[in-house]
């Protein structure tokens, strides 16, 4: 049977890159048939329609159905899976919390759209930024949506991570794993290499012991996964639109069809309590998937140099939570 995915925002740039992927399989597979629901806003529905008529155009095998709609219900009814891009994204100089009152407000009205009219398992993935504080925006205002089924995308900059450390060892970036997000996706986000591996032909090694240079690991390092998203508005004069796409496939790939063996991810999602993060955030965690569930990876030993970036980008999160209930007051 099809799954129905909706992608909102889906005339914008990471919109016109990730549908094509979606209809590919890159996302659920390459025997998942899907049905692609996009929302825009009417300005935007020429460009939305033009999507369509692409789409069309493309004949991939997968694709059994177009839904283009400035509708938000006809656009959430009866979805699966629901990637949340529609937004504003910040421009040169900006940092991401700058976009909050533009789009939190969207977030909390598109919350009783998806609660009213997706599948009732629908799995949620926010993209536009501030994404963490829009995700905890649309949980809070959806009540009925399970909290586990909403997260964000942190993984562009676990794959940002990933890449660091490849270039850096001049090593395939498939053979280096377990690099943690933890927190915002912000620039107070900590990248973690504590308990990060790459394959060699001697077995799995430590990051910390190949690259054996804590001072870039611990400031360089940092700050480049940080600040990735900056760097690409100012080469681009336009945020992070195929990599972000990318990486959303990856998030909801690995979410749905499972992490592998000895593998985690990371992902934005509802605090418990693990890590002594506090509960009521959307906080990016090593999380491994099963059967459709995540599960935070728990035991991981913490030093102190970590333990003071996890609260600071806790703090800021705080923060951003009530930042965005004086905007929706
Ligand atoms: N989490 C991440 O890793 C990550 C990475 C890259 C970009 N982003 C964010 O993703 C968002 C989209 O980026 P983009 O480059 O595609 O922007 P874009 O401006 O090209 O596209 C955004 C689209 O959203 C539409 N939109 C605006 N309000 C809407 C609403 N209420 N309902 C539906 N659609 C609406 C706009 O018309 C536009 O077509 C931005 O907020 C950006 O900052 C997040
Ligand atoms: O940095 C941005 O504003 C866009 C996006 O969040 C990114 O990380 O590339």
């Amino acid at each position: 049977m099809a799954v129905r995915v909706l992608v909102t925002g889906a005339a914008g740039q990471i919109g016109y890159a990730l549908v094509p992927m979606i209809a590919r399989g890159a996302m659920l597979g390459p025997n998942q048939p899907v049905i692609l629901h996009m929302l825009d806003i009417p300005p935007a529905a020429g460009a939305l329609n033009g999507v369509k008529m692409e789409l069309i155009d493309a004949a991939f095998p997968l694709l059994k159905g177009v839904v283009a709609t400035t509708d938000v219900v006809e656009a959430c009814s009866g979805v699966n899976i629901a990637i949340m891009v529609g937004g504003f994204p910040r421009k040169e100089g900006m940092e991401r919390k700058d976009v909050m009152s533009k789009n939190v407000s969207i977030y909390k009205a598109q919350a009783s759209a998806l609660e009213q009219h997706a599948a009732p398992d629908c799995k949620v993935l926010v993209v536009a930024n501030p994404a963490n504080t829009n995700a905890l925006i649309l949980k809070e205002f959806a009540p009925s949506i399970p909290a586990k089924n909403i997260t964000c995308l942190t993984r562009l900059d676990h794959n940002r991570a990933l890449g660091q450390i490849s270039e850096r060892l001049n090593v395939q970036v498939s053979d280096v794993k377990n690099v943690i997000i933890w927190g915002n996706h912000s620039s107070t986000q900590y990248p973690d290499v504590n308990h990060a591996t790459v394959i060699t032909k001697d077995g799995e090694k430590p990051v910390r012991e190949l690259i054996a240079d804590d001072k870039w690991l611990n400031g360089e390092f940092i700050t480049t996964v940080q600040q990735r998203g900056a760097a690409i508005i100012k080469a681009r004069k336009l945020s992070s639109a195929l990599s972000a796409a990318s990486s959303a496939c990856d998030h909801i790939h690995d979410w749905v069809l499972g992490t592998p063996k000895g593998t985690w991810v990371s992902m934005g999602v509802y605090s418990d309590g693990a890590y002594d993060i506090q509960p009521g955030l959307i906080y990016s965690f090593p999380v491994t998937c099963e059967n459709g569930e995540w599960s935070i990876v728990q035991g991981l030993k913490i030093d102190e140099f970590s333990r003071g970036k996890m609260n600071a980008t806790a703090n800021e999160l705080a923060e951003e939570k009530s930042l965005a209930y004086s905007c929706l007051a």
